[in-house]
């Protein structure tokens, strides 16, 4: 494509650029200087570490066809410049240009909320599988396109990424998360999307976004990316919910609910949970679907049911999803069991916050736990109010409980400790300790858990260790099968 079809397409004036230069080829759009190619645009960003113009010359050295930034200096540059007002949002937008509008190949489902969203996307691509329809995925595991696995750096792509995916999907339907720091960074922006689904909001990212009005006015912005005839599905089983089904209604928005009360166009109507948790799901006093996971705990129930909802009006038959929801696999990292014959149960899990944990703690409970020992820490340079309201619930809701190491992200292990002491002492009730070796932590309960026990590690799921810990093992769950292996060995051997 040339630039100035991108130019035009992208609606920006081709005319900001000398006339010689518009017939120049591109041949790709990156906003990395270090991954760019001969021909390639590249789009400067000024960004939270690194501002991306101070680039813009290694990447004329490497070989850019022409430059885009918000504080470029066209005059001074051997190619074309362009001009940008909002560099992340003209990405989009360029991005959708060069790529051919690659969503309207496809029907787009976006799920945002604080917790689920992985859960409920891998759910709804299961069950259009199931149901014999192509779907691709992107998200915080990895991306799915045309049947192969992709690895994900964020759990929203930005847009250079996620267009050139959409590009080269041929799945009819695409589901994605859309994080709020993927909406409020543009890297969505000009998608359309045909659904919409609300799971929740809990306490998180305050950090970035301060409040949690301001939190909630993000992630609402993805209903106004509904296209024409979109469809909007919602948990209203939470103040937010009900907030965002009411303003979405004052809209004129189509919307769809899930939730216990009456009026919900799907209700919550009766429900068990054990390792198999069951519900019936009512449409009306008279219709209702049952539903039963291989997947255990309530929130998986809320999930299900709001994927139920959603997948029905796109058209899938009810028994079908039922069928497809009871062989559901569940998502690696979440709620995932770890159970080896005479020993305590483990089970990793991905609770970044105080209502995952809620759901994480009493759902092993509800699994059977005679005892339910605790392990967990706080990301560095990561949303810090939550952390005591985490290590209250903990407190409450486990026997025990040991603080330990998540990723560092750069902060000072000495500093963590500090922090995880003087938590520990306000909130913690005299039920918890500290190590902080990860791979210690987890060896301590398990030496200290009897056979009826669950432990439950939490805040890494099925992602890699961020640093070398005592045990030889990158990851909960490679900890875990260490210490299983270990002590089965030892058991053999006493026999
Ligand atoms: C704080 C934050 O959100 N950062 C995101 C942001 O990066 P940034 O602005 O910090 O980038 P930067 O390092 O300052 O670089 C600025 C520019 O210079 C360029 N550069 C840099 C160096 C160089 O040599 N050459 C060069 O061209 C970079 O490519 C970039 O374009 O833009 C990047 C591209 O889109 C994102 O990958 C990155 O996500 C980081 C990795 C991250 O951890 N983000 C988290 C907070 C996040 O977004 N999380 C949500 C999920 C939250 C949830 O769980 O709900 C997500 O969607 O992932
Ligand atoms: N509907 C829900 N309500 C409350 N907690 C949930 C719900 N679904 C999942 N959880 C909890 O939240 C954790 C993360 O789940 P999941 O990965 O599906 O959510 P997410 O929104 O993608 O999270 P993240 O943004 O942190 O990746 C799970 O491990 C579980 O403990």
């Amino acid at each position: 494509m040339n630039l100035h079809q991108l130019l035009l397409s992208s609606s920006i004036k081709p005319e900001s650029i000398r006339k010689d230069w518009q017939g120049i080829e591109i041949t790709g759009i990156t906003s990395d200087s270090r991954n760019l190619k001969p021909g390639n645009l590249f789009i400067a960003i000024s960004g939270y570490q690194q501002d991306g113009h101070k680039y813009i010359e290694a990447a004329i050295r490497a070989g850019a066809a022409a430059v885009a930034g918000e504080k470029a200096e066209p005059e001074r540059l051997p190619v074309p410049c362009i001009q940008l007002v909002d560099s992340r949002k003209q990405m989009a937008q360029l991005a959708i240009a060069f790529y051919g509008e690659p969503q309207k190949k496809h029907k787009m489902i976006g799920i945002t909320g604080t917790n689920g969203k992985t859960t409920t996307a891998f759910m709804i691509k299961h069950i259009l599988e199931t149901a014999g329809l192509s779907c691709s995925l992107f998200g915080s595991i990895a991306n799915y396109i045309n049947g192969k696995w992709y690895r994900a750096s964020n759990t929203t792509p930005d847009s250079l990424q996620l267009q050139e995916l959409l590009h080269r999907s041929n799945d009819e339907y695409a589901v994605m998360e859309v994080s709020s720091h993927g909406i409020s960074q543009h890297r969505v922006e000009g998608v359309e999307f045909d659904y919409a689904l609300f799971t929740n909001l809990d306490q998180d990212h305050l950090d970035y976004h301060h409040t949690m009005e301001e939190y909630f006015a993000v992630k609402s912005k993805l209903f106004q990316q509904l296209s024409h005839s979109g469809k909007a599905f919602i948990n209203t089983d939470s103040v937010w919910g009900e907030k965002l089904a009411e303003n979405l209604r004052t809209e004129g928005k189509e919307i769809y609910t899930f939730g216990e009360n009456t009026g919900n166009n799907l209700r919550l109507s009766e429900w068990k949970t054990s390792k198999f948790p069951a519900a019936i799901l009512n449409e009306t006093e008279n219709r209702g679907h049952f539903i039963q996971l291989a997947v255990p705990g309530l929130h998986n129930i809320y999930n299900a049911g709001l994927a139920f909802l959603a997948l029905k009006e796109m058209g899938v038959e009810e028994r079908v999803i039922s069928e497809a929801l009871m062989k559901f696999p569940g998502v690696p990292g979440r709620n995932e069991v770890y159970k080896e014959a005479g020993q305590p149960t483990f089970m990793v899990d991905y609770a970044h916050t105080s209502e995952a944990l809620y759901h994480c703690l009493k759902t092993a409970r509800e699994c059977g736990a005679e005892k339910v020992y605790h392990i967990f820490g706080f990301r560095g340079g990561r949303d810090e109010s939550k952390r005591c309201e985490m290590i209250k619930l903990s407190s409450d809701l486990s026997d025990a409980y040991v603080l330990t190491q998540d990723d560092l992200n750069g902060v000072p292990e000495k500093e963590i400790l500090n922090e995880l002491e003087k938590l520990q002492t306000a909130f913690g009730n005299e039920k918890g300790r500290i190590i902080s070796d990860r791979t210690m932590a987890i060896q301590h309960m398990f030496m200290h858990a009897s056979q009826g026990d669950w432990i439950v590690v939490t805040g890494k799921g099925a992602e890699p260790y961020q640093q070398a810990f005592e045990l030889p093992a990158s990851s909960d769950g490679e900890t875990i099968r260490y210490l299983q292996r270990t002590a089965a060995a030892q058991a053999k051997k006493a026999e």
